[in-house]
């Protein structure tokens, strides 16, 4: 059936970056000499299974237009909804149903195209409807008792078979569309595709992917996504 192996990536990138306290979207930041979105957009297309980009943007972007990727033949521009789920439906509901959604943050730079390899492999595997990258937790975690002040914890949590989720999350466009459509419709807290297609009733794969994969969220994230992308730069050179 047509479309049934295309992939189409797909960059929620209207987020206003509140938790970096900084002057400006932190996608629109600069590491190594580009913004964030631009080594986000670049990991993604530079991929040969990677057809094209859908980026979903806030509706008065002012910053996205000046970039000269925002001509790129291979990108389409959505605007994105308030929350993350609804800036990924915005850019979903653009897909064939049955292209392939590799849905990634304009935050997590730091991507290399081994994980994106494992990840497209699910795509073989009629077991699942698809897959995310993740990574097993580390930490002891705790969940803290909020009572009005500092937080204390109120218990330790079993961190057995307990996963970072990462993106790119993997699925086919018309179920993730439809998954989402029904996570809205019941209120869901959609964090992340998984979550819509998990209620959805679907099996979704996870791939033990690189820890270098972070998403810049906070101040002290930016030196680090600095590093990670200068070894994935010499690994590719
Ligand atoms: N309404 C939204 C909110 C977030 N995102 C995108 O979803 C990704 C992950 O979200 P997050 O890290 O939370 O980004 P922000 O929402 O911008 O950050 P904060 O929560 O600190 O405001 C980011 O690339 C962000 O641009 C989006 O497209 N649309
Ligand atoms: C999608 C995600 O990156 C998976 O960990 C995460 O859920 C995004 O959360 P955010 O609060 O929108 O950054």
């Amino acid at each position: 059936m047509k479309n049934q192996q295309t992939v189409v990536a797909v960059v929620p990138a209207a987020g206003v970056g509140s938790r970096m306290q900084a002057d400006r979207p932190k996608q629109y930041l600069l590491l190594n000499g580009k913004t964030i979105l631009e080594h986000t957009l670049n990991a993604l297309i530079s991929h040969p299974a990677v057809s094209r980009v859908v980026v979903a943007i806030s509706a008065d972007d002012p910053y996205f237009f000046s970039l000269p990727v925002a001509n790129a033949p291979w990108l389409t521009v959505v605007t994105g909804g308030s929350e993350r789920a609804d800036s990924v439906h915005a850019a979903v509901i653009t897909l064939c149903e049955h292209e392939w959604a590799l849905v990634h943050d304009a935050a997590r730079p730091c991507l290399d195209h081994h994980d994106i390899d494992n990840l497209l492999m699910v795509i073989e595997d009629s077991k699942v409807a698809g897959g995310i990258l993740a990574t097993p937790v580390r930490d002891t975690m705790k969940r803290a008792q909020v009572s009005g002040g500092d937080p204390v914890v109120r218990h330790t949590e079993s961190r057995e078979n307990l996963w970072h989720a990462l993106t790119p999350q993997l699925f086919r466009a018309g179920e993730l569309r439809q998954a989402l459509a029904e996570g809205f419709s019941q209120d869901l807290a959609i964090t992340d595709e998984a979550s819509a297609m998990e209620a959805a009733g679907y099996r979704v794969a996870l791939i033990d992917a690189n820890p270098a994969n972070i998403k810049i969220t906070r101040p002290a994230d930016m030196p680090l996504a600095a590093f990670y992308l200068q070894q994935i730069s010499l690994q590719n050179q």
